[in-house]
């Protein structure tokens, strides 16, 4: 749907979600959604994406900060990356054992000098509460000067060996954003990482497509080579469309703009 700038979309994660108490998860995404965008008033679509996501890693509901599963030894690694389609710069931060990943990530981004660093060190946190039933977050914003910024945080999947790193923190399978479009995308991280969907995306738009076709064809490719239940992606355009498409179950997602904000978690469009 078109929307206009500034607007901000976030999820909570592309999975099976039928019979789920989704009470705390909609909650948490709702206030995740009002928090990013109050920081348009004083700051960009960066400060907004950070904002939200931080929210979500900090709320314990999802599988992001303080609620991330555990690997197979049962420790916490976490993945987090963030883009700003204006400079097209990128921060991931992976392995990451303590505090706000997608902090760490914003301070990867803003230093430079690299796009991707192993935290590899700290204590693990053993605040970690996994298992409140939410999943990978991620959020995608417009301001009003048209900057696009899209990012993602994960505690990956559960029981996964140490070391595994996903699609979450890697520009063009977890997130992805240009002066065009920005992508946030989750699901099964293995089979993301082999189609880079995000990049895909801004290469369908840079092509003439609309972000709503892009997103849907995106995903409509992943299920035909890898079947389905694997995969969600939310995006916003230059032009403040806002869409979403997943081939799970559900998606928890909300949209905010200066009119509404509006939350979805199976099938339907913002309207
Ligand atoms: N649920 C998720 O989105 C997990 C994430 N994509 C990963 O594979 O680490």
């Amino acid at each position: 749907m078109i929307s206009s700038a500034p607007v901000i979309i976030l999820h909570g994660g592309a999975g099976y979600w039928e019979g789920k108490n989704l009470d705390s998860v909609n909650s948490a995404l709702r206030e995740a959604s009002r928090r990013g965008f109050e920081e348009f008033r004083r700051g960009s679509s960066i400060e907004a994406v950070v904002e939200a996501i931080s929210f979500m890693e900090d709320s314990g509901v999802f599988d992001a900060g303080k609620g991330s599963v555990k690997n197979s030894e049962g420790e916490v690694e976490m993945d987090a990356g963030i883009m700003d389609g204006k400079t097209l710069s990128a921060g991931s931060v992976v392995l990451v054992r303590t505090g706000s990943p997608i902090r760490k990530a914003l301070e990867v981004m803003k230093k430079g000098k690299h796009v991707i660093i192993a935290e590899r060190k700290g204590n693990w946190n053993t605040t970690f509460n996994s298992g409140k039933g939410g999943d990978t977050v991620g959020a995608v914003a417009l301001d009003l000067e048209g900057r696009i910024v899209a990012g993602t945080s994960t505690g990956g999947i559960s029981g996964k060996e140490p070391g595994r790193i996903g699609d979450s923190p890697i520009p063009g399978a977890g997130f992805y954003a240009t002066e065009r479009v920005g992508v946030s995308s989750t699901g099964i991280g293995e089979v993301i990482l082999r189609v880079l969907p995000a990049k895909e995306v801004d290469t369908l738009v840079s092509m003439g497509i609309l972000l709503d076709d892009a997103l849907n064809s995106v995903v409509n490719k992943v299920s035909r080579m890898f079947g389905k239940g694997n995969i969600g992606m939310i995006g916003v355009s230059k032009y403040g469309d806002v869409s979403a498409h997943f081939n799970t179950k559900g998606m928890p997602r909300c949209y905010q703009n200066k009119e509404k904000i509006q939350c979805l978690v199976f099938d339907g469009d913002f309207s």
